[in-house]
């Protein structure tokens, strides 16, 4: 970390953690105010001692408004407004209230999951923008500052999607799992165990986080055999090859309980190994599920790209029990890549984990406002 001093003309000489920007006089007096500028925060703030804050890293704070720091020539030329300056302040000062409110009542959640495991699946089409990547993994590296213990299993479907269609590999899926030739399965690696997992791993990382990216074969954490997928099809059964897609029948998760008895998060790529060395292809919930069970997980979220499971009626069930799962999926409503999340829910829910919710990771902040908050979101999943 970089300590400096830096010379405020009206304050004297301040320690500050990191030196953000040259400061300036207005900056310096704005900040003081409570008022607009937020881009330095110096050791002159209201904590009475002892102070954390003291000779440590000053974080920045988001900008409200800069309305003085950025005006125009024409509103500088504006006269003095006292009410309208109240205003804004009482108005500055509702909102941290209203985020200590939000932090103060997170304090039951925290309790109830301090030392949990919980096991986050990223669906590649739940990974947004480089923004929303960030804000995900700011996310994941607070759980792991409050003591709750995060491994993020990632998918990326979109994304092989793309680089299938650069080498022109066709593709094709059956019951939301992709067929995998040996070309395909070759592809399928090198996007999810290096492009995308890097990914993940270095906005976690750039957080503060200290992620470390592995894949099912590291470790042997995930042996898997051959899948094979059952369609109906003319009103028959039929047994269909998916080629190089592995279902996980023996796990090894030592590795994963080693990084959550330290500071490391997981970020798990679902492609493992066979039995007689062959890599497979793993569906990203699938992976999550087995991963789940073998941690015994307290809580699975599956981070996709829809609110949750809908209904015929396209409405959002916020709650499901397995029979309804089942109903359901005979009945065809719940469908295409929904069909491995609900299984995976099922299945792991049979092997001990407490509950699985399958929610839209594109809302922002999702993880904490289904841990940390009454709200919750999506569609819980339990016994
Ligand atoms: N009953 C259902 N409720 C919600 N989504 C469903 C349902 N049936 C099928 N789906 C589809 O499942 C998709 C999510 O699966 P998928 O595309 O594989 O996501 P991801 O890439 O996040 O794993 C949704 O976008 C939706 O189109
Ligand atoms: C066998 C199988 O279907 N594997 C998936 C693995 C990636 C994945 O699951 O990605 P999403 O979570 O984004 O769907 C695939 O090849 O697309």
């Amino acid at each position: 970390m970089r300590r400096g001093l830096v010379e405020l003309e009206s304050f004297g000489t301040v320690r500050v953690g990191r030196i953000l920007r040259p400061a300036r006089r207005r900056g310096a007096e704005d900040d003081h105010r409570g008022g607009e500028r937020r881009d330095l925060v110096t050791s002159g703030h209201s904590c009475q001692s002892p102070c954390p804050l003291d000779g440590e890293t000053v974080f920045p704070r988001p900008s409200l408004g800069n309305a003085g720091a950025r005006a125009t020539p024409r509103a500088r030329a504006r006269a003095p407004d006292p009410e309208r300056d109240v205003e804004k302040s009482t108005a500055h000062t509702r909102d941290w209230i209203a985020t200590a409110r939000t932090l103060s009542e997170a304090l039951p959640y925290l309790q109830r999951y301090d030392g949990a495991t919980i096991v986050i699946k990223l669906g590649g089409h739940a990974m947004g923008s480089e923004e929303a990547m960030a804000d995900f993994a700011r996310d994941v590296v607070l759980m792991k500052q409050c003591n709750v213990h995060p491994i993020i299993v990632h998918g990326g479907g979109p994304m092989i999607n793309e680089m299938l269609r650069r080498l022109e590999i066709r593709s094709e899926f059956v019951e939301g799992k992709r067929v995998s030739d040996a070309a395909t399965v070759e592809v399928v690696e090198m996007v999810l165990s290096g492009r995308i997992n890097k990914r993940i791993v270095q906005a976690i990382n750039t957080a503060g986080g200290k992620a470390v990216g592995l894949s099912g074969k590291d470790a042997n954490l995930m042996i898997c055999e051959k899948d094979l997928a059952t369609v109906l099809r003319d009103g028959a059964e039929v047994t269909v090859d998916l080629g190089f897609v592995g279902k996980p029948v023996e796990m090894h998760p030592e590795v994963l309980h080693t990084f959550l008895r330290s500071d490391f998060i997981p970020v798990v790529a679902p492609v493992a190994m066979g039995r007689d060395g062959e890599t497979f292809n793993v569906n990203g919930d699938t992976a999550a599920g087995a991963i789940a069970a073998a941690m015994k997980a307290d809580r699975l979220l599956l981070l996709t790209d829809v609110a949750g499971v809908k209904n015929a009626e396209g409405e959002l069930l916020t709650q499901i029990t397995p029979p309804q799962v089942r109903e359901l999926t005979e009945a065809g409503v719940i469908a295409g890549g929904m069909i491995p999340k609900t299984q995976t829910a099922l299945d792991a829910i049979d092997d001990g984990v407490r509950a699985v919710v399958i929610l839209d990771g594109r809302a922002p902040h999702a993880v904490l406002l289904e841990l940390f908050t009454a709200h919750g979101a999506g569609t819980l999943i339990r016994g």
